[in-house]
């Protein structure tokens, strides 16, 4: 296994790129590390696949290296990589049973017999594929070709990293469950590097341990689960994730205050000061999850107008408006409220966010 870096890559399908829109990936370096199990997140045509088949050796880049243990690789294929790929939709032998499918590529590395044996038998033990061994790849259906397509990423040991785009797209929504599981318990057993490309939170938040949040072809943060949500470092990071995502408002200084209109909101002055310093739009982020509907007023308190309430079966969501801005509380089931009431917000020191530019002022 390896730790792979990438040293100021950028990548652009254009031969003679002009400007920045040009570049499917901009400047960036990154690193993914030993042994981790990597989520690459984003929205579709942020340039996800593109960094994957640069891991990979798929694709050259354009600008920068590719280093594996601080090795130069970037001018190296796939097969010289070392690396495994699973892809959106089966690559597999028909006509090959499923066993032999497991074997190709420890086969195809000259495997003495045995250990072929115990690897592919563990494999599909692991993805509940051994009573299909002695069958014939061609009439299974789509689920388990693509399971016998993830054991063939999986069957070799001495990889530097597996990759997986998209693995689970074709599969059934309660096997997606099973599987994800099914590869973190994989992760922890055979302590492979793992990177699962996917533009959905759930599964790269279920997958992950650290999760690599991409737009427009940058890595905007790159967390744990806990981190993305409770600290994002950009608006993007924030909005994508979470359900719904972060309350997002643009805020004014006043002096060192920060008031929306004529509220002002309880953020520290000497973060306003670094945003100030920094100069350009300022907004504030806040998870409705961290907003809190206060009893009474106070000096910590912010007056703000009830706009509705859903009621979403374990929990509602009330919308406000404070000063012609909407923001989302997560409350309880039983929040009770008419449209027009007047509310008090609570923001929490924790979880209330002060950005400048999107990027999170610290
Ligand atoms: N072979 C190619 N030639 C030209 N442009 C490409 C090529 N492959 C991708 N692109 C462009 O590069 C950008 C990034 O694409 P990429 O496939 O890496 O994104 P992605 O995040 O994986 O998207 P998706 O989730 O839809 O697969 C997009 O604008 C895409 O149109």
């Amino acid at each position: 296994m390896a730790r792979i870096a990438f040293q100021t890559l950028a990548h652009s399908y254009v031969p003679q790129p002009t400007g920045e829109e040009d570049y499917a990936l901009k400047p960036m370096e990154h690193t993914w590390d030993d042994g981790g199990a990597y989520a690459l997140l984003g929205p579709s045509g942020c340039g996800k696949t593109t960094l994957l088949n640069i891991t990979s050796g798929l694709l050259r880049p354009s600008e920068g290296r590719v280093l594996f243990d601080g090795r130069d690789v970037t001018p190296l294929e796939p097969q010289e990589r070392n690396i495994a790929q699973v892809f959106q939709f089966p690559v597999i032998y028909d006509t090959m049973t499923v066993y032999d499918n497991l074997a190709f590529p420890l086969r195809n590395r000259k495997t003495p017999a045995p250990k072929i044996r115990k690897r592919v038998e563990a494999v599909a033990e692991m993805l509940e594929l051994n009573h299909l061994l002695a069958r014939r790849a061609k009439n299974l259906g789509a689920d388990e070709k693509q399971l016998i397509s993830m054991g063939r990423g999986l069957v070799r040991d001495d990889v530097s990293a597996i990759l997986f785009d998209e693995p689970l797209t074709v599969i059934d929504p309660h096997l997606k469950w099973v599987l994800r599981r099914k590869l973190r318990e994989i992760h922890s057993e055979f302590g492979h590097t793992l990177i699962y490309v996917t533009h959905d939170q759930t599964e790269a938040l279920t997958f992950a341990d650290q999760v690599v949040v991409m737009t427009e072809g940058r890595v905007l943060q790159t967390g744990s689960p806990q981190a993305l949500f409770e600290r994002p470092e950009h608006t993007f990071v924030g909005y994508f994730i979470g359900s719904p995502g972060m309350n997002i408002v643009p805020v004014e200084a006043s002096g060192d205050r920060l008031t929306i209109g004529e509220r002002t909101l309880p953020v520290d002055a000497a973060r306003v000061r670094t945003a100030l310093a920094k100069g350009g739009q300022l907004e504030l982020g806040i998870r409705p999850e961290f907003l809190q509907l206060a009893e009474g007023s106070g000096d910590s308190l912010v007056p703000a107008t009830l706009e509705r309430i859903d009621d979403l079966g374990n929990y509602s969501l009330a919308t406000v408006n404070l000063e012609g801005r909407q923001l989302v509380v997560k409350a309880p089931e039983d929040q009770q409220g008419t449209p027009g009431d007047r509310v008090s917000l609570h923001f929490p020191e924790h979880g209330t966010h002060l950005y400048c530019n999107g990027a999170l002022v610290e």
